[in-house]
């Protein structure tokens, strides 16, 4: 059956979403939808946009044209609420190298906490450390470590604060195959809880939530 494109009742609703740089269309005519519970995998070739897709989504660069709906609002009148309900990870790690990883963590908290705080948690930032097989890693500095290691860390700052909706760019870059699944498994457990992954992978985390949305030089289409 043919999914519909687009469905305003939908958590996250994308319709027409475009984005041009130096008046050159990367992407137009975008529309899906993703609800609770489910893993959006966006695939295409090499510079088909789909990095630039999730910056759109992420609010860090702004659309040519189209909508993005978060439980049927418009993002751009929601803003803040926009914000804080999603959590980014893009190709750069964005740690502080001369920090240590458990001071990363805690750094991380602060910054995305909805409500000011003083002292962010340094016991989540252990657990967390420890669920992602860092926790000898804590009190190193972060640019003294690999960068299968780095990208963990990355990874789990998705896990200080839930966020209902996760944007991945390639979650699993430089990690080696056990880490690779210890990733798989966060994603699975963030949607199994109710969460929504949008991501990029050219190497696809496979659940039975998963449903492909693919980037082609010709268009996109749901699949
Ligand atoms: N900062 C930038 N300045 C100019 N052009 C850019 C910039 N970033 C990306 N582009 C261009 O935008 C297009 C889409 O790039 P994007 O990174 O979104 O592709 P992608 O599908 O994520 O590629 P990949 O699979 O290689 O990660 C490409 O043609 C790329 O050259």
């Amino acid at each position: 059956m043919q999914e519909p494109e687009c469905d305003a009742a939908s958590m996250l609703a994308v319709s027409d979403l475009a984005f041009s740089r130096g008046g050159e269309t990367v992407f137009s005519d975008v529309s899906f939808h993703a609800d609770s519970g489910q893993v959006l995998q966006i695939q295409g070739p090499n510079g088909s946009g789909k990095t630039t897709l999730l910056r759109v989504l992420a609010g860090l660069l702004r659309p040519a044209a189209g909508t993005i709906r978060w439980h049927g609002g418009d993002t751009r009148k929601r803003a803040w609420e926009w914000r804080h309900s999603l959590a980014y990870v893009g190709h750069a790690n964005a740690l502080s190298r001369d920090l240590t990883v458990v001071d990363n963590l805690r750094f991380a908290a602060r910054l995305g906490a909805a409500v000011a705080c003083d002292t962010a948690d340094a016991h989540t930032a252990y657990r967390v450390l420890g669920r992602l097989g860092l926790a000898a890693c804590a009190n190193r500095l972060a640019g003294a470590l690999s960068q299968g290691q780095q990208r963990r860390i990355a990874i789990a700052r998705l896990l200080l604060e839930p966020k209902p909706l996760w944007l991945l760019d390639e979650p699993a870059a430089a990690l080696d195959p056990e880490s690779a699944r210890l990733i798989a498994a966060c994603i699975e457990e963030h949607v199994e809880h109710g969460g929504i992954a949008v991501m990029t992978a050219h190497r696809p985390v496979d659940t039975a939530a998963t449903r492909y949305f693919c980037f082609e030089r010709t268009g996109s289409c749901l699949i």
